[in-house]
């Protein structure tokens, strides 16, 4: 047998397993990393998220990927350079973290690596009928697993689309396996760029999980954010508490057919660009707003298309749980109008029920990881198709470091 891949039988036949997960997400903050000791697999998955960091991306980091990102037209060769450079950073900055936090890169079992998303097309964006679902993650695995000599498994999203999905949100087979509770109906609300969440009723009826985007969460804060000050976000949402919201943009910034699509969907900066903004302003003749006016306008437009479209799969007489992630959860303004629009909702973060808000992501990674070597169960099939949409599949391609 290749020793590389009896390397990998021996750890998918172990009882517990040290993986990285990797997510740097639509935001282009950083690079989130998370070292988890996971016991088991599918339901019986259990994580302990031992490590974690968040490794900031330089500017030139961040200029590099926003010559591309979610842009319909770019240099072709500046993708290709990104995709091995990318995986590279990102194996530098685990061997980096694995030197500060101590831990010998060997005592490694596998890297989970998200890789970058550059360009999000599900067919309702790109729109040409002969073309799939697609999406496109760079920072190509081989390059992490040579760089830090760990196997590593990437690029998730390709096997779901192939399965017919749209590629995201992945989300849910995490959720599922980690934060099911049948003493509760909850609500797994991450807040990034994007904002999506999870639902997981407490009859854990697998048929009745399901996971969807909402829309922006902090993709247009950061981005008029930038515009209007040297600060890539909108901290503590000050800006947004010190504007008020107009009622006439916020009514033509709801008006997306991306709003009215069926359960499960998904977007990116694609469609939720200063662009649509701008396009926004103009049909509601808004476009002379005061920057904090129109921070506090788009900050409530995430926070009501949130909490409208979890309220169309609650029962107003059961009571549900809302645990929050991700980095919109820090963002008063934001969180404080979801709890207002959800007065029946009980609200925490998922630090509460054993895994950091600002890891979660990164740890949904390793999950995925560890079900690709050693789960594999079905779970999650439902005839009617009218939400579920999350077939039992196995996501990951595998990178051996020689
Ligand atoms: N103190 C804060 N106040 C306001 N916003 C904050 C604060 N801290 C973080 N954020 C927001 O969180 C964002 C980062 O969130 P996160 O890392 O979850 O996004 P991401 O993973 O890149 O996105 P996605 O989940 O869409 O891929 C920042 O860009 C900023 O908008
Ligand atoms: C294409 C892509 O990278 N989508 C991300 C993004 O960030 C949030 C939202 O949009 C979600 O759909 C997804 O990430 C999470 C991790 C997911 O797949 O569940």
């Amino acid at each position: 047998m290749n020793k590389q891949v009896q390397r990998l039988y021996e750890i998918a036949g172990r009882s517990e397993r040290r993986i990285i997960g990797l997510m740097s997400g639509t935001s282009l903050d950083g690079l989130d990393i998370a070292l988890c000791r996971i016991q088991g697999s599918g339901p019986e998955t259990e994580v302990e998220v031992t490590h974690f960091d968040t490794i900031p991306y330089t500017d030139d980091i961040k200029a590099e990927i926003r010559k591309v990102f979610a842009k319909k037209e770019i240099d072709f060769q500046h993708l290709c350079l990104l995709n091995p450079w990318i995986g590279r950073l990102h194996g530098q900055m685990v061997l980096n973290c694995l030197e500060r936090w101590n831990i010998s890169p060997d005592r490694i079992d596998l890297i989970a690596s998200h890789g970058q998303t550059v360009f999000h097309a599900p067919k309702a964006l790109h729109q040409q009928d002969k073309f799939p679902n697609a999406t496109l993650q760079i920072g190509d695995g081989d390059h992490v697993a040579v760089t830090t000599g760990i196997i590593t498994l990437s690029d998730f999203r390709q096997k779901h689309t192939a399965m017919g999905g749209e590629g995201a949100p992945l989300a849910v087979y995490g959720d599922y396996f980690v934060f099911s509770e049948p003493a509760e109906n909850r609500i797994l609300l991450n807040m990034g760029g994007i904002a999506n969440f999870t639902y997981l009723p407490a009859t854990q009826d697998a048929t009745e999980v399901f996971t969807t985007d909402t829309g922006p969460g902090n993709t247009l804060l950061d981005a008029f954010a930038r515009r209007f000050s040297d600060k890539p976000y909108d901290e503590d949402g000050r800006m947004a508490a010190s504007g008020k919201v107009n009622t006439e943009l916020l009514k033509a910034l709801k008006k997306s057919s991306f709003f009215d699509q069926p359960f499960p969907k998904t977007t990116g900066p694609e469609l939720f660009s200063l662009d649509y903004v701008r396009q926004a302003q103009q049909r509601s003749s808004t476009t002379s707003l005061s920057p904090e006016d129109l921070m506090a306008t788009l900050t409530r437009f995430s926070a009501e298309t949130i909490a409208e479209t979890v309220l169309q799969v609650i029962q107003p007489e059961l009571t549900y749980h809302v645990y929050m992630s991700g980095g919109g959860m820090h963002n008063p303004v934001l969180t404080g109008a979801i709890r207002d629009l959800l007065p029946n909702c009980i609200f925490g973060r998922t630090d509460d029920i054993g895994i950091s808000g600002d890891a979660k992501e990164a740890v949904l990674f390793a999950v995925l990881a560890n079900e690709a070597v050693a789960g594999g169960q079905t779970l999650f099939e439902r005839d009617d198709k009218k939400r579920a949409g999350v077939p039992s599949i196995t996501m990951g391609k595998i990178s051996f470091p020689r």
